[in-house]
């Protein structure tokens, strides 16, 4: 069993952290339960690399504490946390053959030779493998050569967690989903906790329940799929998730009304309310371009833009236009009807969200 917990945890590669630019990982508290289904999901340099060394004991985070079922293991050495970690190039010995490549760990931990081959097999077997397990390890393509990866970690009984460090990365288009769909396999008949790095989307929503997004070093939202699209906890994962993704207006409160330039939005009462009483002046409206209607002629509550780009996507078509100088991003259904360049946007006021100082404030919808 493994309760993966990080408590307080921060970390920078500096000796002498002088502020918060200096962490990879600034402070934070999160929780992996035991058998999840995980993602981490976010950019480039967001600091997903660390944590998840930190998680394995490839490094000692600079504060707080990693607790494994509520042990702290933060000076536990990699071999003693019952966790393996497949990484992005496959790490296999290249001379050896395939079956010994994923006996390797079980002899390693002097297991008898009679227990080692019906593990080494029944891996094999769950990973299609079978078929080469005489050959030398070199002769195999690189998904074979990550299979054989993932197979090391799934041979000792002992592994309760498996880290994926954005573990497709060489493999071909065409062979990603099956390796997905093998994973997901895996995930059901060993009850073991995965963590998968990426920085795909699709990637991430396909293989885990539930994602966190990481930004700046932080875990900005952890929720799955679908609460990531429809209620973004933070600017960054409106803007990161989604095909564009979010829409986003700086608004004040000005005489009553909720100003974007000199553009007065109609925003529901509640909203209206938050920016008035907000404390910063960091405000924003966000808005998914699935929740823009576009038409020719105007109604009581849409604004006048103009219209910059239609590209027809098949299934559905993006527009491109600009309002207050800004460009936007709407959506439109298959068989929309076709607009010219002055058109009339609106807003689907049930889904605008609020962003205060990047954070989403929850309020009603009256
Ligand atoms: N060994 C190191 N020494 C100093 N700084 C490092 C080291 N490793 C990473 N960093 C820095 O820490 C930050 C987070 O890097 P990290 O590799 O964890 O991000 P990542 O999200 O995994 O990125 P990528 O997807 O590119 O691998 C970056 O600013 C990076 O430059």
């Amino acid at each position: 069993m493994a309760e993966i917990t990080l408590k307080g945890l921060a970390h920078s590669y500096e000796k002498t952290p002088k502020g918060a630019a200096d962490y990879a990982i600034r402070q934070m508290d999160h929780v992996w339960h035991q058998g999840g289904a995980y993602a981490l999901l976010g950019p480039s340099g967001c600091g997903k690399s660390t944590l998840l060394n930190i998680i394995s004991g490839l490094l000692e985070p600079s504060e707080g504490d990693v607790l494994f079922d509520g042990q702290r293991v933060n000076e536990l050495p990699p071999e003693e946390r019952n966790i393996a970690q497949v990484f992005q190039f496959p790490v296999i010995y290249d001379t050896m053959t395939v079956f010994d490549n994923l006996a390797f760990p079980l002899r390693n931990m002097n297991t008898p030779e009679y227990r080692v081959k019906p593990k080494v097999l029944e891996v094999a077997d769950i990973l299609e493998l079978t078929p080469l397990l005489n050959r030398k390890a070199k002769n195999l393509t690189a998904d074979e050569k990550q299979k054989v990866s993932m197979g090391r970690g799934l041979v000792r009984d002992d592994v309760t967690a498996i880290l994926f460090d954005e573990p497709l990365t060489v493999i071909d288009p065409q062979l990603k989903w099956k390796l997905r769909r093998k994973l997901k396999e895996i995930h059901e008949r060993f009850n073991i906790t995965m963590i998968y790095v990426t920085h795909d989307q699709l990637e991430a929503s396909t293989f885990a329940d539930k994602i966190a997004v990481m930004y700046d070093g932080q875990v900005v939202q952890f929720g799955t799929p679908r609460e990531l699209f429809e209620r973004p906890a933070h600017t960054f994962v409106g803007y990161f998730i989604g095909s564009p993704g979010m829409n986003f207006m700086a608004v004040k409160y000005q005489d009553e009304q909720a100003m974007f330039g000199n553009q007065s939005l109609p925003v529901s009462e509640s909203i209206k309310r938050a920016i008035a009483h907000a404390s910063s002046n960091n405000i924003k409206l966000g808005i998914r371009p699935e929740f823009i209607d576009i038409s020719a002629s105007p109604s009581t509550e849409s604004l006048p833009v103009e219209v910059i780009s239609v590209q027809d996507l098949g299934t559905y078509s993006l527009l491109t236009y600009k309002l207050n100088g800004q460009t936007f991003k709407a959506r439109l259904p298959e068989g929309h009807s076709p607009v010219g360049e002055a058109a009339f946007a609106e807003f689907d006021t049930a889904k605008l969200a609020l962003y205060i100082d990047e954070y989403l404030v929850e309020t009603g919808h009256e």
